[in-house]
């Protein structure tokens, strides 16, 4: 192994940074040439290459979404986009390859290893938290924390006119970011797709609350709920709205819907996502060096550590039931 790539692909996340500059700066020290590529697998696809020296990932450790640029490439996706790739990356010497990003991400590093000599590795980066086999994915709690700053605020406004508060929070299939916010803001309903509901039960909480003398209500929805009124969520684009307007018709009481988007993505990375992400990324190109391929790097116990990619993707479907209720108990 002389030379090897970094590129972040897929939604940006904070700690994206700290984990580009501490690739370049390990794989510098054991003796690697790196090369930074530029926009995700597009940039593969184009050959957007430039050399990384020390100096390329200075003062970046600080600094929310990626200096790398990332992209969503849906060339990648086929076989003759990859193959544009393998003979680029063939063509300037690379060796090994650390990829940076979500689930989606780490699809595509297992068809370079299964098609190429290049020898790829995953490092998770997403606030979603969806991949298995790891507790954490770099970006999750910077988000988690942006996520609780705006439940403080709302729940401020909220207090003061006496309302119901519906708050979107991002996971495109998971209801994780939903569920720990949740918690941790002290909402009164967490709405996720990995657990049945219905509009009725939601509107009975709200309105036993409010008799009990509560001065809000607010309730956490991940963007990923669909049932149970996936039309309804069609027909506002987003279950935040939809169950807004449930909320308003079966209690009649005055509710207001704040859907987060994407400010849950950017932000300074938290020191917690900063070590993370230096150490995985660490780990990763340890175990290029190593001779190690498809394999995702986790974080388990507070340990670094490193799974197959194939364990990592499967949708596991799971929430922590334990914090759901606990949440639900704290919230009475
Ligand atoms: N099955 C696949 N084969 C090859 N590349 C894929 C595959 N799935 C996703 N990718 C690549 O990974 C990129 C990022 O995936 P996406 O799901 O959008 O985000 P994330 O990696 O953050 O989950 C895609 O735009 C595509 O280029
Ligand atoms: O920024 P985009 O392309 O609109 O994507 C939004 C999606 O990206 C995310 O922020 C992150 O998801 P990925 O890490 O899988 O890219 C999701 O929570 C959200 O559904
Ligand atoms: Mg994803």
């Amino acid at each position: 192994m002389k030379k090897i790539a970094v590129l972040t692909s897929g939604g940006d996340a904070p700690g994206m940074n700290p984990a580009i500059r501490s690739v370049v700066r390990t794989a510098i020290y054991h003796g690697l040439e790196v090369v930074g590529i530029r926009h995700g697998y597009k940039g593969l696809i184009e050959k957007d290459f430039f050399p990384m020296k020390r100096g390329s990932v200075a003062d970046i450790v600080q600094r929310g979404g990626t200096i790398l640029l990332s992209a969503r490439c849906e060339e990648f996706k086929t076989e003759a986009g990859r193959k544009k790739a393998y003979a680029n990356m063939q063509e300037e010497g690379i060796d090994g390859l650390v990829v940076i990003g979500g689930d989606g991400s780490l699809r595509g590093v297992q068809k370079i290893n299964a098609e190429s000599d290049i020898k790829a590795v995953g490092i998770p980066g997403t606030i979603d938290n969806d991949l298995a086999c790891t507790d954490y994915t770099i970006g999750v709690d910077t988000a988690m924390n942006t996520i609780v700053e705006a439940i403080n605020k709302i729940r401020d406004t909220a207090t003061s006119h006496e309302r119901t508060f519906v708050i979107e929070c991002m996971g495109r299939d998971s209801g994780y970011l939903a569920l720990m916010t949740g918690l941790a803001g002290g909402a009164e309903y967490i709405l996720v797709p990995e657990i049945d509901f219905t509009p009725q039960q939601v509107c009975d909480k709200i309105t036993q609350g409010f008799k009990r003398g509560k001065l809000h209500s607010l309730i956490l929805i991940a963007e990923g709920v669909k049932a149970p009124f996936a039309d309804l969520t069609e027909y506002h684009g987003s279950p935040g709205m939809a169950m807004g307007d449930l909320i308003r018709e079966k209690t009649g009481m005055e509710t207001r819907v704040t859907i987060l988007g994407h400010l849950q993505r950017g932000g300074s990375p938290t020191a917690t996502d900063r070590i993370v992400a230096s150490r995985m990324a660490a780990k990763a190109v340890e175990i290029l060096l190593d001779g190690q391929r498809d394999k995702m790097i986790n974080y388990l116990n507070n340990s670094i550590g490193v799974c197959e990619i194939e364990n990592a993707i499967k949708k596991t479907e799971t929430i922590n039931m334990d914090i759901y209720n606990l949440a639900n108990i704290l919230s009475m």
